[in-house]
């Protein structure tokens, strides 16, 4: 088996949330006029700096992008997803985040809209944002069911 190797590609890595609200809601925003993909909705975030974690990268994203604090400790890493592009390969970490300080608004993005999740195949995204909206809705749907109080336990 060969696996496809890309010399001259480095690895993109790309931190985002999916902020999730009491009512099960995820927030998109979307990209502004001028950026490549604008108009497109996506989850908050972007690239690490040099020396980043993507922890600490995606705590100061969403502050710079929402005026919102997070702490590391409030990510839960949910998906990723791996995409080549042009001249890189794209590594999209996707955390959901339930707790916040702050209310968030769109200082970077055009427009920020809070979807239901099964309706988020109505806003258009990223290419590479499909598998991870299949992955957040297992992920989310996989939490609410171990939240909840059921008759297994260990024996
Ligand atoms: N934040 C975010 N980025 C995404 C998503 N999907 C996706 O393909 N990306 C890509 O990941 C990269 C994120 O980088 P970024 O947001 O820091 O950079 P940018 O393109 O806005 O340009 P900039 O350098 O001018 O800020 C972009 O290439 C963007 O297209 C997503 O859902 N959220």
């Amino acid at each position: 088996m060969t696996i496809p190797q890309h010399p001259g590609h480095p690895l993109f890595p790309v931190v985002a949330a999916a902020l999730v609200d009491d009512a099960g809601r995820v927030l998109l925003q979307q990209r502004p006029e001028g950026k490549a993909l604008a108009g497109l909705w996506e989850f908050p975030g972007g690239k690490l700096e040099q020396g980043e974690t993507p922890e600490a990268a995606l705590v100061r994203e969403l502050l710079e992008e929402l005026d919102i604090a997070v702490s590391p400790a409030a990510l839960e890493p949910a998906g990723f997803a791996s995409e080549p592009l042009a001249d890189r390969h794209l590594l999209l970490m996707l955390y959901v985040v339930r707790d916040w300080a702050g209310t968030p608004r769109a200082l970077e993005a055009d427009g920020l809209v809070w979807c239901r999740p099964e309706d988020m195949a109505f806003w258009p995204m990223p290419p590479a944002d499909g598998p991870l909206v299949r992955q957040l809705h297992a992920y989310l749907g996989f939490s609410a069911m171990t939240e909840a109080p059921g008759d297994s336990g260990m024996v």
